[in-house]
């Protein structure tokens, strides 16, 4: 097999999330750090935590994502070693640096469980980065974070294929008219604003909405029917004071009630995987919102270990390793490759 030059390792970063009760407190403590969330928030989503006895998905996700992209490597001649590190659960990043370079990696291509461009899913991937290389000091691997992969064929085209069963396991009568909901984590309109280039001139809500209603087009483009289709937000933190990005998903709802919707299915296209912000806002909250509305609704599945998720994983590897032009569905420009002030706070 060929190594993949001019890396020498492959690293997956993710958010982390708790695997048992007692991890639940120390992990929204390591979250939510220095970042100005009230206390009942904060208790609030541990809550939604201990519903799942303490256990979120995400780490297993990042599991079995890690297993197909190896058996994806090895059955395509690419000879990397793969790493996992978490930015606010175990395995910790910084401790998976340190055993990088223990193992004598040099220069490493990452890529994260994050798709589109913000402060929270672009550069503080980039700042926790130089964090855990600062912290490993002289022997620490280069670390070479892959762009926002947004709109890459092998993010949307799981998107469409998972809309679809969720458009077909509504009651046949109500497919035609069903609303298409695009949900994503909303984010401070302070942070939205500042995503992406300063250069690259973005509306109010900056590169991270411009995304994902592009996303949201091209999925539903592609999906045929004539579906219309709407942006929503999810999991808003922060103090009421604060203004986040809207609509909130369940306020939507309500409207669309009353406008006379029945049915609606929800692409949580602003996520890779299933994990506590799909299961709990949106299989629980939105789910019982919808219901004690009356309208039909389903959620389709994020992309997860989608075998053209997987194999995207390994493309952008390509891309990066040979300075290939990068691939992507729409004519947005996408964060440029290693800059210092994309989705950095103004
Ligand atoms: C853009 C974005 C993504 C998508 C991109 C990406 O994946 O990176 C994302 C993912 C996730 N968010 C997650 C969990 C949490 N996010 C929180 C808080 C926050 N998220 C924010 C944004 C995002 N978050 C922001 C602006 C805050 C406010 C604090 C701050 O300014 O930084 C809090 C604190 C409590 C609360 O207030 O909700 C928790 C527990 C989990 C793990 C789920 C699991 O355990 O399965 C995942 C994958
Ligand atoms: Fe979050």
């Amino acid at each position: 097999m060929e190594p993949m030059r001019p890396y020498d390792a492959f690293l997956l970063i993710s958010f982390g999330g708790p695997e048992a009760v007692d991890d639940v407190i120390p992990f929204l403590e390591n979250v939510t750090r220095g970042r100005g969330i009230p206390r009942e928030r904060l208790a609030e989503v541990g809550e939604h935590y201990y519903l799942f006895d303490g256990v979120s998905p995400i780490n297993q996700q990042c599991r079995d994502l890690i297993e197909a992209i190896r058996a994806d490597f090895a059955a395509n001649g690419v000879d990397l070693p793969v790493y996992w590190g978490n930015r606010f659960w175990e395995p910790m990043l910084g401790d998976t640096v340190a055993r990088m370079a223990k193992d004598g990696v040099r220069r490493a291509v990452a890529l994260s469980t994050s798709a589109y461009c913000s402060y929270s899913s672009h550069r503080a991937y980039l700042d926790d980065i130089a964090k855990a290389r600062a912290a490993v000091g002289p022997d620490a691997p280069e670390i070479e974070l892959i762009r926002p992969f947004f709109d890459h064929p092998g993010f949307i085209e799981p998107l469409v294929e998972y809309a679809r069963a969720a458009l077909d396991r509504l009651p046949e009568g109500e497919r035609a008219g069903a609303r298409l909901l695009f949900s994503a984590h909303s984010i401070p309109t302070a942070m939205a604003e500042a995503s992406g280039d300063p250069e690259q001139g973005y509306g109010p809500g900056g590169a991270y909405a411009a995304q994902l209603a592009e996303v949201a087009r091209l999925v539903t483009e592609r999906l045929g029917g004539g579906h219309d289709y709407e942006l929503v937000y999810q999991s808003r933190s922060g103090p009421p004071s604060q203004p986040w990005l809207e609509p909130d998903i369940n306020d939507r709802l309500e409207e669309l009630a009353a406008e006379g919707v029945t049915a609606v299915v929800t692409v949580p296209h602003g996520f890779v995987s299933d994990h506590m912000e799909v299961k709990y806002d949106l299989d629980h909250e939105a789910v019982a919102t919808a219901r004690r509305l009356g309208i039909a609704f389903e959620r389709a599945l994020s992309p997860g270990t989608h075998p053209k998720f997987v194999a995207m994983a390994r493309e952008l590897v390509t891309e990066r390793a040979t300075g290939a032009e990068r691939v992507g569905l729409s004519d947005l420009p996408g964060c440029p490759e290693g800059s210092a002030t994309c989705c950095a706070p103004r």
